[in-house]
Formats: C-alpha cells, sequence, structure tokens
C-alpha cells in the first residue's frame, strides 16, 4: 500500500486492499439510505475490516501524522509504531468513509481537530468545502481539493471516486476486477442472492467480479451487450494471458473458473502427472469450477502468461459470493520473490516476528468448512474403489473406520480412526507418489459460513490449537505411529480421477500413519489475516499393496471393481484400551516419529527444538511456543510465498502395516448366537463384495446392496412381549407419566373400563388454553393376548417380506446423500406424506393382518376407553431395533384428522411431548411410558399445532400409529 502523499489524498481509496474493505462494508451493511445507527455499524466493521490490511499501520500513522501534525505517534511497547489512541485511527477510517461517500469529510476533520485541541486551519493541502457542486463541471483529473457536496450526495461510491478525478484508476481497477472473483454458499444464501447471479444475463455482467471485496460495475455496463464499453472491462481473451477467476457461461450454465495460477497447478497437480507415469497428462494449468465455496482468492496479477485455459463443462453457480479481503492476500507466482503490494515496516522498526502481510504472496485458494463443491477436469474412475458409498449416512452407518457425520475427522477416546479429505481448505496440502503421502490440514477451525436468522453469518477463521479435539487426536495417532483411514469425497480436488463418473461420492482409500505433524501460519479471513493450521503429512502403510487406484486396470469387463486391499489377520487389540485425552505438549510435536536424513533438521537457536526443513526456500522453527516460531534462522519473517522441500517429501517407506490390523472391509453380517436379530448389530449397513458398495440396511427383511442390488437375509427368532420384562428399564422417577412444572397441564381422575378379562384404565391430561388433550389407554399385562398375537404376526409377515417396512428419506436433513429415517415404517390405508408418501403406503384391502388387526385394536379401545366410535382411515406401522428412535416431531399432516392414536408392542417406550412454539430451550412438558398394548390417544388439532413428540423405545418394538387423512387434502 501507498503512504498518503497529503491527508486527503484519495488515491488511498484505490488502493487494494483499502478499497475492498470499503466495498466490503458497503455491501455487508447495504449502505446508501443509512440511518446513524446504520453509520455506526459501517464505520465499525469498517475500523475492522482495516485491521487486517497488511500495512495499515504504517498507512495511517502516515495519515494521521498529516492530519494532526503535531501529535506524537509514538513507538508502542512491541517496537512497532502505533497509533496511541483507537479514535485516531477511527478518524483516519472516517475521514476515508466520508470521502468515498461525499460526506463531508472536510468538516468531519475540522471537527475532529477541533476536539483534539488544534485552533488553525487544516494543514496543507487545504481543500476548500464546496457546497453543492455539480459534477458535471468536474472535469477528469481535477485536483483533488475541488470537490466535495456539503451533504450526502447520494453518489455512488465510484461516482465519488470520479468526482475526484479518478475515473482512470477505477477503470484500471475495473480491469483488473476481471481476473478475480469470489464464490458461492449454498443454503439460504444461495437464494438470497440467486437473484442477482443465476440468468444468463446477470451472469454475463457479474463476471467479472461478483465479490464484496471488489467493486462491481455499475449495472448498466454489461460488456455482453453495451459494446461502448467493451474498452473498460476486459473480454476473457483480453486478459486470457493473466492468470484470473473467471465467471461465465459453458455449456449453458454459470461458471466460475480459475485460470493460470501458476503455483496452483504446479503445487497441486504435478504430484498426480508424476505419480500416474503420464497417464494424466496435465501440461496445461487446470481449470477448475468452483461453486457453492466460500472461497478466499488470492489473485495473481503479476504472474506469467498462460495461454489456453481449458475450460470446465459443467460449471454452475449458485449462492452469493461470501467476504475475503482479497488485498490481504494478493500473490505472486512461484518464484518471484517480491510484489508490489508488500508494505515494508519502517527500518526503525525492529522486527518482532512477522507481520499478517508478510504472508500475502500466496497464490491459494482458501476453503472454508462449509460445503463446497468443487471440480476439476479429470479423467473417469477407471475402476470401482474396494468401499465406496455415495452418502455419508451409508458410510456412517457400514464403515466403522469413519462415523462422523459432521466432522472430516473421527476420533474415540482420543485415537483416530478415519479421515476424510474433502476439497482442500488448506494451502500446501499435497497428494504425492500417487497418493501415497497426502499432507492435509487438521480438522477445526476454518473460515465458515451460517446462517442465524436469516443472517449470513461469516465466522473467521481461527486458529488451531494443539489442544483442540480432532488436532490432539491427530497428535496422539501422530505420536503412536498408529495407523487410521484415510477417506476421500468427489470434492477432493487432488485425487486424479473424476469419482463422479461412477457415482461415488465417498471413496475409503486406505491405512495411512501419519509421518509428520507441524504447525504453520496460512493466510486467512480474519483480523489477523492469517491463522495457525496443523498439517499433517499421511504416508501410505506398506503391507497392504498397491494403492487401488494406481492398481493396472484389468480392461472393462464385469463391474470392474479394484481387488480388495489386502490385509493381515484379524486383531483389534491394536486398537487398544480406552485412554484418556492427553495433554499434548507443544514443542514435541515436532520430532519425526521416522528417522531422516541429519541435514533435514535444524535447532532452533532460541527454544533448542529441532525442526525439519519443510520448506523448499528456508528453514523456519515450527515450535509454536517458541517466541520465534514462524520465523527463519536469521531471524525473519518467512518468504511469502513456500513450497516443500523436496527431501521432507520422500516417502520413509518405514510405516508397516500391524499385522494385527483388521481387514479393512466390513465384516459381512452373521447370525448371533442366540438367534436375535434386532439388536444395535443388525441395525448396521453392509459392504457388497461384488460392487465394493456401502449401504443401509434400508429393508427390514434382508441387506439389500443399493447399488448392484445383491442380497443376504439371516432370519432370527420371533420376540415375544416377555423378552423384554428383565431388560433394564431406564431409571425414572415416574413409573406410567411425568408431566413437567410449570407446563399447565392438568391430569384428570383415572376412569377405567370392562375388558374381558378385567379392567383397564384411562388417565385424560388436559393441555393448557385448549390446546388438546392427551389419553392414556393401558389394558394390563393379564389382558394381552390380541396384542401378543398382533405383535407376532407383525414380526412373522415383516421377516416373510409381506409387510414391507423400510427406512425412507427424510424430506430434510443437512447430510450428503439421502439420509434414511432411523426407524423402519409402512403405511396402510391413505398416504402418509411425512414417510414415504405413497411409495410406501398400500390400501386396506391389501393391507398386512397385522396391520388390520392393529387398526382394529385401537378402534375398539378408543371406545371402551373413551366411548369414541370412528374408523380410522390410515395406519403408519413403525418398527424400531435396539437403539433406534423417532426424533421430534408432530403430526402435522395437511388434512389430518384431529385423533391420533397409537398402539405400542413389544418393548417399552417413552414419548415425550415439548412445545413447538418456543425458539430457544424447549423442555418437555410431559413424558409417558408406553408399554405392551398401552394406547396414547392425541385429541385434537392443536396437540399437534402446538406440540411435537419424540419417541424413545428401550429396545425392539413395534408401533402402530393410526389416523384420519382426508382425501380430498392429500
Ligand atoms: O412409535 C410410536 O409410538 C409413535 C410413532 C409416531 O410418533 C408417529 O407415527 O408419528
Amino acid at each position: 500500500m501507498r503512504q498518503p502523499t497529503s491527508w486527503d489524498d484519495p488515491n488511498l481509496l484505490q488502493d487494494e486492499p483499502f478499497r475492498s474493505v470499503f466495498h466490503t462494508c458497503k455491501e455487508i451493511m447495504g449502505l446508501g439510505h443509512e440511518t446513524k445507527p446504520d453509520v455506526i455499524r459501517a464505520l465499525d466493521a469498517l475500523a475492522k475490516g482495516f485491521q487486517i490490511v497488511p500495512g495499515k499501520e504504517v498507512v495511517a500513522l502516515a495519515w494521521l501524522g498529516l492530519a494532526y501534525p503535531y501529535k506524537d505517534f509514538s513507538t508502542h511497547a512491541s517496537g512497532n509504531k502505533r497509533w496511541q489512541n483507537e479514535n485516531d485511527f477511527r478518524s483516519f477510517v472516517e475521514f476515508y468513509w466520508r470521502i468515498s461517500q461525499g460526506n463531508e469529510p472536510y468538516t468531519y476533520l475540522s471537527h475532529q481537530r477541533k476536539k483534539r485541541g488544534y485552533k488553525e486551519d487544516l494543514p496543507a493541502p487545504l481543500p476548500k468545502e464546496v457546497s453543492k457542486v455539480n459534477a458535471k463541471k468536474i472535469p477528469n483529473g481535477s485536483p483533488t481539493s475541488a470537490v466535495f457536496t456539503s451533504k450526502h450526495t447520494g453518489q455512488t461510491f465510484e461516482q465519488n471516486i470520479s468526482l475526484l478525478g479518478f475515473q482512470g484508476h477505477f477503470q484500471m481497477a475495473l480491469k483488473s476486477c476481471g481476473e478475480i472473483s469470489s464464490m458461492e454458499v449454498q443454503g439460504e444464501a444461495k437464494k438470497k442472492k440467486k437473484k442477482k447471479i443465476n440468468t444468463p444475463a446477470k451472469i454475463s455482467q457479474y463476471r467479472r467480479c461478483i465479490d464484496y471485496n471488489l467493486p462491481q460495475p455499475p449495472d448498466h455496463l454489461d460488456p455482453m451487450v453495451d459494446t461502448a464499453h467493451r474498452s473498460i472491462i476486459p473480454t476473457a481473451t483480453e486478459i486470457s494471458s493473466t492468470p484470473r477467476l473467471d465467471t461465465g457461461l459453458q455449456g449453458g450454465k454459470p461458471s466460475l473458473n480459475i485460470y493460470g495460477l501458476d503455483h496452483f497447478q504446479k503445487s497441486r497437480t504435478t504430484a498426480i502427472q508424476h505419480d500416474l507415469g503420464g497417464k494424466l497428462s496435465l501440461t496445461r494449468s487446470p481449470s477448475i469450477n468452483i461453486v457453492n465455496s466460500n472461497a478466499m482468492v488470492y489473485e495473481d496479477r503479476s504472474s506469467p502468461a498462460i495461454n489456453n485455459p481449458i475450460p470446465v463443462p459443467n460449471g454452475k453457480i449458485s449462492g452469493i459470493p461470501v467476504t475475503g479481503l482479497a488485498g490481504t492476500n494478493t500473490c505472486t507466482p512461484q518464484g518471484v520473490s517480491s510484489h508490489p503490494n508488500i508494505c515494508q515496516l519502517p527500518e526503525t522498526s525492529p522486527f518482532t516476528g512477522p507481520n499478517p502481510g508478510d504472508y500475502s504472496d500466496i497464490v491459494d485458494i482458501e476453503l472454508g468448512a462449509i460445503d463446497v463443491n468443487l471440480t476439476v477436469s479429470k479423467p473417469p474412475l477407471p475402476i470401482l474403489p474396494p468401499i465406496w458409498a455415495q452418502s455419508r449416512q451409508e458410510v456412517c452407518e457400514s464403515f466403522d473406520w469413519f462415523r462422523s457425520y459432521q466432522s472430516g475427522v473421527y476420533f474415540c477416546n482420543n485415537i483416530v480412526k478415519g479421515y476424510l479429505l474433502s476439497a482442500f481448505s488448506s494451502c500446501r496440502d499435497v497428494f504425492e507418489h500417487g497418493g501415497k503421502l497426502i499432507i492435509s490440514h487438521g480438522g477445526g477451525g476454518a473460515e465458515s459460513v451460517h446462517q442465524r436468522h436469516g443472517q449470513i453469518i461469516n465466522e473467521a477463521a481461527a486458529d488451531q490449537d494443539a489442544q483442540d479435539k480432532s488436532v490432539r487426536a491427530l497428535l496422539q495417532n501422530y505420536k503412536d505411529a498408529r495407523p487410521l483411514v484415510l477417506l476421500i469425497d468427489d470434492k477432493y480436488v487432488l485425487f486424479p480421477y473424476d469419482l463422479g463418473s461412477r457415482n461415488v461420492t465417498y471413496a475409503v482409500l486406505g491405512f495411512y500413519t501419519i509421518a509428520h505433524a507441524w504447525a504453520e501460519y496460512q493466510p486467512a479471513n480474519n483480523l489477523e489475516g492469517r491463522v495457525v493450521r496443523y498439517k499433517f503429512a499421511f504416508e501410505w502403510c506398506q503391507g497392504q499393496g498397491e494403492p487401488w487406484w494406481l492398481q493396472k486396470m484389468e480392461g472393462e469387463s464385469g463391474n470392474n471393481l479394484a481387488r480388495p486391499l489386502q490385509y493381515h489377520p484379524r486383531d483389534l487389540s491394536f486398537l487398544g484400551g480406552k485412554k484418556l485425552p492427553v495433554k499434548v505438549a507443544e514443542q514435541k510435536l515436532f520430532k519425526f516419529v521416522q528417522p531422516k536424513p541429519e541435514d533435514l533438521y535444524l535447532t532452533c537457536e532460541k527454544c533448542r527444538e529441532q525442526t525439519p526443513r519443510i520448506y523448499r526456500q528456508q528453514w523456519i522453527c515450527l515450535n509454536r511456543m517458541c517466541t520465534r516460531f514462524w520465523v527463519t534462522l536469521n531471524g525473519t519473517a518467512p518468504t511469502p510465498l513456500l513450497d516443500y522441500n523436496t527431501n521432507f517429501l520422500h516417502l520413509s517407506c518405514s510405516f508397516v502395516l500391524p499385522t494385527s490390523l483388521a481387514d479393512i472391509r466390513p465384516l459381512s453380517p452373521t447370525p448371533s448366537a442366540n438367534d436375535i436379530t434386532t439388536t444395535h448389530a443388525f441395525t448396521r449397513g453392509w459392504h457388497c463384495r461384488n460392487c465394493g458398495r456401502l449401504s443401509c440396511r434400508y429393508k427390514w427383511e434382508e441387506w439389500e446392496c443399493s447399488n448392484c442390488k445383491r442380497t443376504t437375509r439371516i432370519v432370527g427368532r420371533l420376540h415375544t412381549p416377555s423378552d423384554f420384562w428383565s431388560l433394564n428399564f431406564p431409571a425414572t422417577t415416574y413409573r406410567d407419566h411425568l408431566i413437567a412444572r410449570n407446563s399447565g397441564i392438568v391430569q384428570e381422575p383415572m376412569k377405567t373400563f370392562s375388558l374381558a378379562k378385567g379392567m383397564g384404565q384411562t388417565q385424560t391430561f388436559v393441555l393448557p388454553d385448549g390446546k388438546g388433550q392427551i389419553h392414556h389407554i393401558q389394558s394390563g399385562t393379564w389382558n394381552s393376548e390380541e396384542v401378543d398375537e398382533i405383535f407376532r404376526d407383525y414380526q412373522e409377515q415383516a421377516a416373510a417380506g409381506k409387510l414391507l417396512f423400510r427406512r425412507w428419506p427424510l424430506r430434510s436433513h443437512k447430510c450428503r446423500g439421502p439420509l434414511l429415517t432411523n426407524y423402519f415404517s409402512q403405511n396402510s390405508g391413505e398416504p402418509y406424506q411425512y414417510v414415504g408418501g405413497t411409495a410406501n403406503t398400500v390400501p386396506f384391502s391389501k393391507a398386512p393382518g397385522a396391520v388390520v388387526q392393529a387398526r382394529e385394536f385401537i378402534q375398539t379401545r378408543i371406545h371402551q376407553a373413551l366411548g369414541i366410535d370412528l374408523t380410522f382411515n390410515e395406519v403408519l406401522s413403525a418398527a424400531y431395533m435396539e437403539g433406534q428412535k423417532m426424533a421430534f416431531h408432530s403430526d402435522a399432516e395437511p388434512g389430518l384428522g384431529p385423533l391420533v392414536a397409537g398402539l405400542s408392542l413389544g418393548s417399552s417406550a417413552f414419548i415425550h411431548f415439548r412445545p413447538r412454539s418456543t425458539p430457544k430451550a424447549r423442555p418437555v412438558a410431559i413424558s409417558f411410558v408406553l408399554r405392551h398394548g398401552d394406547v396414547l390417544v392425541m385429541d385434537g388439532a392443536e396437540v399437534q399445532q402446538y406440540y411435537e413428540h419424540t419417541v424413545v423405545p428401550t429396545n425392539f418394538r413395534i408401533a402402530a400409529t393410526a389416523r384420519n387423512i382426508y382425501p380430498s387434502h392429500v
């Protein structure tokens, strides 16, 4: 950044990233019709945003010296010059904000000076304050001192800049916008901003710069339609010789491409070229298409020309761009050591460690924690992986080495079992030696985008710490040289083949051991402009043959499934017993587990710790606890662009898979000793040995491969209700029900009714404010013959495949791929949209006998207990294996009649009701214990409207819930 030549130097407004900060804030705040709080908010955000600008101190101090010449902006204790008072910095920010808004900057500064005790006029240059200036009269290039209106003029930032005579600069700036763009986030954000970019015309308009960071050309400047302005905004051909990001239309679809990022190409694709023995030839810079990403893109404006960008066929853009203060991280291609935008500290400043701006010259794409969809043009996957899946649930339910639905690191008891590589969230992530050496950042701390109360919240990246749970567990694996399983998904760009070409979303790579672990600084979109990230180098374990993706392809016969990895006999003792989390001492992290050549290590003079020479350019102390962390041997900041020392990337080949380690493939289901097939183990998915696919168990009567439809079946014995009598019932303070204090629910006196054998009883609970009632009808174990039979019939018919219990996909969830319900269900009568709709429904004329009996039973009980005669036209039967449950929901089906009644069979279950409307904590209002033969009636539409319920069985259980659904509403 330039230093200001005068205190009203509007050149500053053209300086990236200063300009980006203005635009970011302007966009975020939606200013233009601002109220005072808006302005305060904007200024706060501006001041905050400006904090991360490299060299901001130098610029601000220079400006402060010019605006308040007699004030001492003295040296801070750290050795750097600093403003003494945040108000001074704030006045610098506000002054330039006012320049950009045409909002009385000079009046503001005069006022500020008066407040600080300056009696005399503004120091030279002394701009005149001009009132009501007609913008058209201002010639281009006129002196900056000429133009300011006394009021907010409503001019755009760009117009105000032009008023200041910087149209030339601005045009150049717009040109440079063509080289950079930003990514999109998905979800609501996508919807929110979609209007802006989802039509071809709009996309062409935004193809140059859809980013909060960069000014967007005025609406009328669309080069695709307005040839008069072509010179202002270059076409793709005009800028094709410059590395750039570009949005546009490809194959009729909007796309966003990165072209010509030289460093990107080198660091990420040469390994692929190298290790595929020329099979994959990426001789040109890869084109990358990025969608749904909160990427920060650091552009390179000075990289050597790269021609012939490879277009990406199926790109799409959706969502909104996410703030990245682009100028913070501009880049220089590999080998270029200086950059015009690097701000040097004044010579008088002693070196006190690196500054955020020192890492600014990195060509990189930083992806955050949110879902990204990033594809590189890759050859199709020639062979099916030995273990693969289409949904996250299939992996988590079938593959014990990875059971994490959210995090990319799966660990238990401080031991990492599986690590999922997805997209690339970090610079210097590599896929070397054909994937036998993979470097990735540890989990956590990435920048992320959330939606809260309809607002998009961009959470800045945070430093990782050795004590962060997943980092700590990874470090423990590293210290113990304990193997873990690496998986990839189809967004992991460093994998050389396109998983999507075979509809593979997740694939298991194999066992790896962490060969190295270290911490480093990486540029980030946060106030510091950088974060500490832990990096892990995973090395392929010897003893499992060649990685499947490097195997010789065996023609196109069969399903072309890769040979399974060869492992040693099963012995899980290797995984050890349970271990408590261990405190990890930071300074111990840099010891190599495996010996490496001596010259790879250097000892830090300060901390005396040995650190390997990881980077080609220089040795850096990587001991986070050392005051010289991220400082070179010479005590200087590392060069901004670093890549790996080739010696460091050598394979040690010394990680051998222990002979005791299990076959990585999930075991096929096997009968249990007691013939019980409803335990938790039987809820797990399975691995098809025919095609490698992991499938959830979505059918009750058998396992079926979701890909090749192979099946496997294990017949178990039927349960009797007495199986569950001896089960340990969870400790509760209540026997039948519990009403929460303050719930307003009133229990009516118990009523009894006559049965063939003795009496049944009904408890009615009146919900407050006329929100309906709940009746708990209990008939006692001595009256259970009828329900025992229904229970048996259900099991028999389900096992025989006459009653099709299935797990159906949930309609809304946040997982990749379909997410199936936790329980099995079948619907009879009218379709029930909530679970499976018509696909899950058979008419009563074809309904399994058990369902018909269950409906009869429920109707009879309601008549006996409540004196109500009615015929239900829908029954949803649900079967729960051990550990399965139904999450909170309400039966808010359109056309639903007011009475919903459920029969319980098998083990006892808890049903909890809680209010729906309370936004935050929603305590349970009432709970019931439902026993074999009980009928629970939710009476009144308001019960569904105001309450939701969850069912948690204690073991295997079947429930039949009867409703009336009026077909006219279906
Ligand atoms: O399992 C049960 O008893 C209740 C099922 C349920 O809540 C429903 O079908 O909506």
